[in-house]
């Protein structure tokens, strides 16, 4: 069978980035919060604009001061004031100084600032009361970044500090990559909505809702289109929809050996590539990946709003994530969230990142598939620990997943990690 690593090159060799002409939109700045950079941003300034002083004290020539010492003090004549926002007005020359603050530019004549701790004030002279480094405490035009060179480049995301330096070079609208758009419908005649009273057995739909938030929180749009019966026409349709309508579509349930798991069937029937049916992987394993051709579908033959079809790309990605609520999770953070980062026009750092922790618990597999258990990441003097949910690990079970944000990786072949020993997790929800 498929190891989860060479199903993960598949994958990820199959998701194509969003062009970066076509599926871009120009939003304002603190919209673009979290959102992809889709073209490199130069700026026309100089950081600094200009050499400004990064203390408050005085502004001299070092050759005046080199010599300052508390017991032979340099005296300067102080002949401007220069607060930040105030362009200075003279030149400092020989025996002289500026009073300047934090921020405020540096005077001509001056190359260094001493300060004001290491000095004494008399009126309108400074005693300089230590010698200074040449240079120090000034913050020279363009030392940070210059001017025409690239600021920021395409295909990174927006965080908080980019978004500052967006803001500092007067950039108030950016070119971004517009969302993923996500198509999620969930299969089975045992399904019902959060709203449906329960009939003797029926159950309700939580994949969809899992999908929405996991779609949502990686910065895509999910586009919703409910439960569908296992019935092949319904199933044909709603794929044909969802393929016109987003980049990659998620279903669930339906790809497994039952009669009723029509999933892989259908897809055979409307022409699409199957590139994987199975990953050595628990929970998960009959996880299907296929690539839908919009042509062969006749999607224009549809008469699709211009508006509605999404991009022009000649295939969609299709994800048959098996039903087990657990396994629709744990395929979700393996595969499909590698794929969107990918698709979301980010450079790089597709692939999940494990962190090497210590576990709390034993935790045990049969060694035959890669196995993820769930639990709790917590903080013990600073080192990360593991701590194994309690309850069942069985993939129908939904409720001990709740307030857990790791999956800790048993590899093939590994059937045992003892309490104290090292494991691999991947940390799910940023702490
Ligand atoms: N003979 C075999 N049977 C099964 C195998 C196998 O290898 N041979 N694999 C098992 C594994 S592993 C998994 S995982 C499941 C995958 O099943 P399907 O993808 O076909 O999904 P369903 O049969 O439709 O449903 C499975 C399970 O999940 C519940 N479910 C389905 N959809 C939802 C939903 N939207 N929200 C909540 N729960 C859902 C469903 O009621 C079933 O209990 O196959 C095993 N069988
Ligand atoms: O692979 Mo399934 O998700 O173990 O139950
Ligand atoms: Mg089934």
């Amino acid at each position: 069978m498929l190891s989860v690593n060479n199903a993960q090159a598949i994958i990820l060799n199959l998701a194509q980035p969003l062009d970066n002409q076509r599926d871009t939109e120009v939003v304002d700045l603190l919209a673009a919060f979290s959102r992809i950079l889709a073209a490199p941003v130069t700026s026309s300034l100089d950081f600094p604009h200009w050499d400004n002083s990064a203390m408050d004290g005085y502004a001299v020539r070092y050759e005046d001061v080199q010599h300052s010492s508390a017991e032979q003090p340099t005296v300067l004549e102080i002949i401007e004031e220069i607060p930040a926002g105030y362009q200075p007005k003279s030149t400092i020359g020989a025996g002289q100084a500026a009073r300047i603050f934090t921020g405020a530019v540096m005077p001509a004549g001056a190359d260094t600032v001493v300060m004001q701790e290491k000095t004494r004030r008399e009126e309108n002279r400074v005693f300089i009361l230590a010698a200074p480094q040449p240079q120090e405490f000034v913050r020279y035009k363009a030392s940070f970044y210059q001017a025409g060179t690239q600021l920021l480049p395409a295909g990174i995301k927006l965080n908080a500090p980019e978004i500052a330096v967006l803001a500092a070079a007067q950039c108030p609208q950016l070119n971004v990559y517009r969302r993923p758009r996500v198509a999620i419908f969930s299969t089975g005649d045992e399904l019902v909505t959060v709203n449906e009273s329960l009939q003797p057995g029926q159950i309700v739909d939580s994949n969809q809702y899992a999908l929405a938030a996991l779609v949502k929180e990686c910065g895509a749009e999910p586009l919703l289109l409910g439960i569908v019966k296992d019935e092949p026409v319904a199933l044909k349709k709603v794929i044909i929809d969802a393929a016109a309508i987003a980049d990659i579509v998620l279903s669930s349930g339906g790809v497994s050996v039952g009669d009723y798991d029509y999933i892989d069937k259908i897809l055979e029937s409307l022409e699409a590539k199957i590139h994987i049916q199975a990953v050595n992987i628990k929970p998960g394993k009959p996880l299907t990946v296929a690539t839908l051709p919009t042509d062969a579908m006749n999607l224009d033959a549809m008469n699709l709003d211009a508006m509605n079809r999404v991009s022009t790309t000649k295939s969609r990605l299709y994800f048959g994530l098996p039903g087990n609520p657990a396994s629709v999770l744990v395929t979700f953070w393996r595969f499909v969230l590698p794929a969107i980062k990918k698709l979301s026009g980010i450079k790089e750092g597709w692939e999940p990142v494990f962190l090497k922790v210590r576990s709390h618990d034993e935790l045990r597999s049969d060694g035959k598939r890669e196995t993820y258990l769930w639990g709790k990441l917590h903080l013990i003097d600073g080192v990360y620990e593991f701590h194994k949910a309690g309850g069942s690990h069985s993939s129908g079970n939904l409720i001990n997943l709740a307030q857990t944000n790791a999956l800790a990786v048993l590899p093939v072949g590994k059937t045992l990690i003892s309490p104290q020993e090292e494991v691999e997790v991947l940390q799910l929800v940023t702490p």
